[in-house]
């Protein structure tokens, strides 16, 4: 069995009254698809802020890759391979779908975008954006500005930025949303082959995209967790059934 990536140690956030996450305990093997699930305000997104450190946890600790990274800042963490998607506001949209991928490596390397038009130029960015457009299946839009792609072909270039950064662990806030099935479908497959490569921590409300993909899942219910489990096991447990899945 893979090592563990990440490990999550009692963490817990509260707003006011309210303990979004409260005593979180799970870890999430090196190389694989982790779903994290629950109803509404179960504490999902509170848990991936806490993880990519964009919210700092009020107690508990979060080990990443041997380190522990309970008090990093979200840049100290993504410069370690932890990182959280971008979102399509990130996207410079005026320009290419080739130069938003450039700038993404050019970030992670620790430029500025100062010498933007040279940089454009240099096959070393270059050659590197269009190995990863490919691998998002965008190849064939390298050209267009960011403002001109589909709302979906948009989510691919999100994937494509955060990709050019090397995360070794990625965490997905809904993927999927505001796509239509067969985006979605698209998205999915584009996910599935970087496992191995890239660990990914998945939140997704579309029960489908995540039993196809997880190979385990963590079920939050009121800021805690009910289980972890395979997603046969997931599937099949009454609590889970009773508390989320209904008649799933
Ligand atoms: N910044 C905040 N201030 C106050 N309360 C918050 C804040 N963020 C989240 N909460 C509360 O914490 C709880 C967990 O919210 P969170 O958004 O993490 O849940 P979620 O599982 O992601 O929900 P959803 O599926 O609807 O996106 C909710 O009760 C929510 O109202």
């Amino acid at each position: 069995m893979a090592d563990p990536i990440l490990e999550v140690i009692s963490l817990t956030k509260c707003f006011g009254a309210i303990a979004a996450s409260d005593g979180l305990t799970f870890s999430v093997k090196r190389g694989t698809i982790h779903g994290l699930i629950g109803p509404n305000g179960a504490g999902k997104s509170t848990a991936i802020a806490q993880l990519s450190g964009e919210l700092q946890s009020d107690t508990g600790r979060v080990r990443f890759d041997g380190q522990d990274v309970t008090r990093w800042a979200v840049d100290k963490r993504a410069r370690s391979g932890l990182q959280r998607s971008y979102q399509i506001t990130s996207l410079l949209p005026e320009f290419t779908a080739e130069d938003n991928v450039a700038m993404a490596i050019q970030s992670q390397q620790g430029h500025s975008f100062r010498f933007w038009e040279n940089a454009r130029k240099d096959n070393s960015l270059r050659t590197p954006s269009r190995k990863i457009l490919e691998r998002v299946g965008l190849s064939d839009f390298a050209d267009n500005p960011a403002m001109d792609l589909a709302h979906g072909q948009q989510r691919q270039l999100e994937l494509a930025m955060v990709l050019a950064t090397a995360p070794s662990m990625l965490l997905l806030d809904e993927p999927m949303a505001g796509m239509g099935q067969s985006e979605s479908l698209r998205m999915m497959e584009l996910l599935r082959p970087l496992k191995g490569d890239v660990t990914m921590l998945l939140v997704e409300h579309d029960m489908d995209v995540v039993f196809a993909l997880a190979d385990m899942i963590t079920v939050l219910v009121k800021g805690q967790v009910l289980l972890t489990g395979t997603p046969d096991e997931i599937k099949n447990h009454p609590e889970v059934r009773r508390a989320y899945l209904g008649d799933y």
